[in-house]
């Protein structure tokens, strides 16, 4: 990817590694960078991404680790070795558990990108209400951000809603953003969503982006067409 353009990071949130291994014989290489979750990493597990990762994909493994600092830095070190590209963590766990987290990544010799999870994209008003009340998600989201550039993570995960609150902040990272959609209504469990062209002009490195291209009539024909919209913007 040029490093001055947005990249596309497909979700594959497909029901079986059989489902994804079909979507990429179809997508072939038109983005390199796919992400894996939960569902595909609990059948398919370690054989599965090393599969992909032999494909010549770039994996981000979204598994967003959240827990005490010590279970998650232990679980950071071994997925460091899988010759990941990025792995998730939620920088709501402390500052303490994220660089704990670096660290164990550091001492396994990897270059695996570990991205802070800031906000969830599907939290906006009384989801985000119910659980934080009385906190401002913008300075919850920018303190996070803050965390997670000191505790010496590569990049957080945030919505593009977020992309104009982080101007001139955190500037050491990476932006991977969700919550794309081509309009607002109708944008399933996301509740901060953008188009990607959006997301690309407001600052993200790179767009993530599941059900828009994998329930397209031509699920192709969708990625080529955000990746398209993506070179639209420069920098
Ligand atoms: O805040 C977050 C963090 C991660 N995601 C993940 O991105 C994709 C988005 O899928 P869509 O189908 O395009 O909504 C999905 O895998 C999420 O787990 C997120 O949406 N928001």
């Amino acid at each position: 990817m040029n490093d001055k353009k947005c990249g596309l990071i497909a979700a594959l949130d497909v029901p079986a590694p059989d489902d994804a291994r079909s979507f990429l014989d179809r997508l072939g290489h038109a983005t390199e960078y796919i992400k894996i979750g939960p569902r595909l990493y609990a059948l398919g597990g370690v054989p599965f991404v090393r599969e992909l990762i032999s494909r010549g994909y770039k994996i981000f493994l979204d598994l967003k680790l959240h827990d005490i600092p010590n279970t998650v830095a232990s679980a950071v070190e071994p997925l460091s070795q899988l010759g990941l590209w990025a792995l998730t963590l939620h920088t709501s766990g402390g500052c303490e558990m994220m660089a704990r987290s670096v660290a164990a990544r550091d001492r396994a010799g990897s270059e695996t990108k570990l991205l802070g999870i800031t906000v969830l994209t599907s939290l906006g008003g009384e989801l985000w209400e119910d659980v934080h009340p009385g906190c401002d998600m913008g300075l919850a989201l920018v303190a996070r951000a803050e965390a997670a550039e000191r505790a010496g993570l590569d990049g957080i995960v945030c919505s593009p809603l977020d992309l104009d609150l982080l101007k001139g902040r955190a500037r050491k990272l990476m932006r991977v953003v969700p919550g794309i959609r081509a309009k607002r209504a109708g944008a399933e469990d996301q509740a901060r969503v953008a188009t990607a062209k959006e997301a690309a002009l407001a600052g993200a490195t790179y767009v993530v982006v599941g059900r828009p291209i994998l329930e397209a009539a031509d699920p192709v024909a969708a990625a080529k067409d955000i990746i398209a919209s993506l070179e639209e913007v420069s920098r």
